[in-house]
């Protein structure tokens, strides 16, 4: 018989997702204690005390920085995300906040609340009012985009198709997501250069250390004069004090931003929404369906796809018994690890290593069952971070994601 994998989940998931996680080989649930894996969008992680239990984190969505993943990459623990599968629902957020910045919306939607409709000069009061809310079209304006990756990119597309100037800022840019932009697109050197350039400036970098404050008291002085700031990453990628700085001395036009804050609150010059980028149908089926596949293939057969900090692995099925190993990533490991099972008389009939970073993740089927003893032998060769037994199911259960 099966065993049944525990998940616990954080946040409210698409059911077509969950779908993918069918009892009775999977019990999900908020309530689970001993999880196996754990499934999320923006719960915070980092205050959690994660049970040892756990050997796998799934985020439907991008930013995992609310996940501790130093600390459970040194448990042998993969996280994994969903790249892209909600990049479309934030760049047409992304041009919503453009179009709501550049019309004045927030303003006129306030003024027609407002408005006296049963008043007989209505159409007069209409007139005269909408005046005050005239604003610019967004062909013709440059957009600087900083962060080119699954979000900056369909941006950068779609700015373009709108008759915009864009121009974009990444270091680390992909080979994929470079071929992915359009040619219009203009290469900046540095975050300045946007900033200068960009009559909107649009942020689509992940919340680290490097990224922290990345627009702060000294480059948003760089910005033109009543430029339109949209933040859609995270709040810590932008200094608060600095746009409220730059806002009351009406330097920047309007701060756009996915993350209310006390600070910005009641603010004239500030669009905050509450968190809506990826609050789409489409994008919540799209996350949780690629986290919900990625996690059952990682859980079952050991196979890892878009793991923030694991290598991408994969191996066909061809034996009934598989050994998955997280390690460090230093030498003679696998000489270690082949070693413990040849003394123990396990042949092995496939073999994949890879590694990335100071974590490298062996997948081994063998032609014949692992003891307990053999599984205990190879969690203790000093580095190895954590050891998994996955025998197919014989009882008919289903082992391959939908
Ligand atoms: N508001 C919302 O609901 C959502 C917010 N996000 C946020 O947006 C971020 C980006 O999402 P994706 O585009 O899907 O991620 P992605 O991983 O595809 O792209 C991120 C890009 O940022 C680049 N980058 C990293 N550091 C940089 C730096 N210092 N300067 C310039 N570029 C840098 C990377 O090279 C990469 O190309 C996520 O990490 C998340 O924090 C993502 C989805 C929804
Ligand atoms: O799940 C959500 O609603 C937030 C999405 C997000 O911020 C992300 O994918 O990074």
């Amino acid at each position: 018989m099966a065993r049944t994998f525990e998940i616990l989940v954080l946040n409210q998931i698409s059911a077509s997702g969950l779908k993918r996680l069918p009892a009775p080989r999977y019990h999900v649930g908020k309530e689970v204690t001993q999880p196996d894996a754990v499934l999320l969008r923006s719960a915070d992680m980092h205050t959690m005390a994660i049970p040892a239990s756990v050997q796998a984190v799934a985020r439907a969505g991008a930013g995992t920085n609310n996940i501790p993943v130093p600390a459970l990459s040194a448990r042998g623990v993969p996280v994994f995300n969903a790249p892209g599968g909600n990049a479309n629902a934030v760049k047409e957020l992304v041009l919503t906040g453009m179009l709501l910045a550049a019309r004045n919306v927030p303003a006129a939607l306030q003024f027609v609340a407002g408005l006296d409709t049963a008043a007989a000069d209505l159409d007069q009061v209409v007139e005269d009012g909408k005046k005050a809310f005239a604003g610019y079209e967004l062909a013709g304006h440059t957009l600087g985009i900083v962060g080119l990756g699954k979000v900056g990119a369909l941006v950068a597309d779609a700015a373009i198709k709108l008759g915009m100037d864009v121009l974009g800022y990444d270091p680390e840019i992909t080979v994929d997501a470079a071929w992915s932009l359009p040619s219009q697109v203009r290469r900046a050197t540095s975050v300045a250069e946007v900033l200068k350039s960009g009559h909107f400036v649009t942020l689509h970098v992940p919340l680290v250390k490097a990224t922290r404050d990345l627009v702060n008291a000294d480059n948003i002085a760089l910005m033109r004069r009543g430029a339109v700031l949209l933040n859609f990453s995270r709040d810590g990628v932008v200094n608060e004090q600095a746009v409220l700085g730059a806002l009351a001395g009406k330097h920047l036009g309007r701060y756009v931003c996915d993350f209310p804050s006390a600070a910005l609150a009641g603010n004239d010059g500030v669009i905050a929404l509450p968190h809506l980028g990826a609050s789409t149908r489409e994008a919540e089926d799209n996350c949780a369906v690629m986290v919900a596949q990625q996690l059952r293939d990682y859980l079952e057969h050991g196979n890892v796809a878009n793991a923030v900090n694991f290598p991408s692995v994969s191996m066909a099925r061809e034996s009934a018994w598989r050994v998955a190993i997280a390690n460090a990533n230093v030498p003679n490991m696998l000489g270690q690890i082949s070693t413990t099972m040849a003394r123990a008389g396990l042949n092995i009939h496939n073999m994949v290593n890879k590694s990335r970073g100071d974590v490298a993740y062996t997948l081994v089927d063998v032609d014949s069952p692992v003891s307990a003893q053999v599984l205990a032998e190879l969690a203790a060769i000093a580095g190895v971070l954590a050891v998994r037994y996955l025998p197919q199911p014989t009882d008919g259960a289903t082992s391959d994601p939908d």
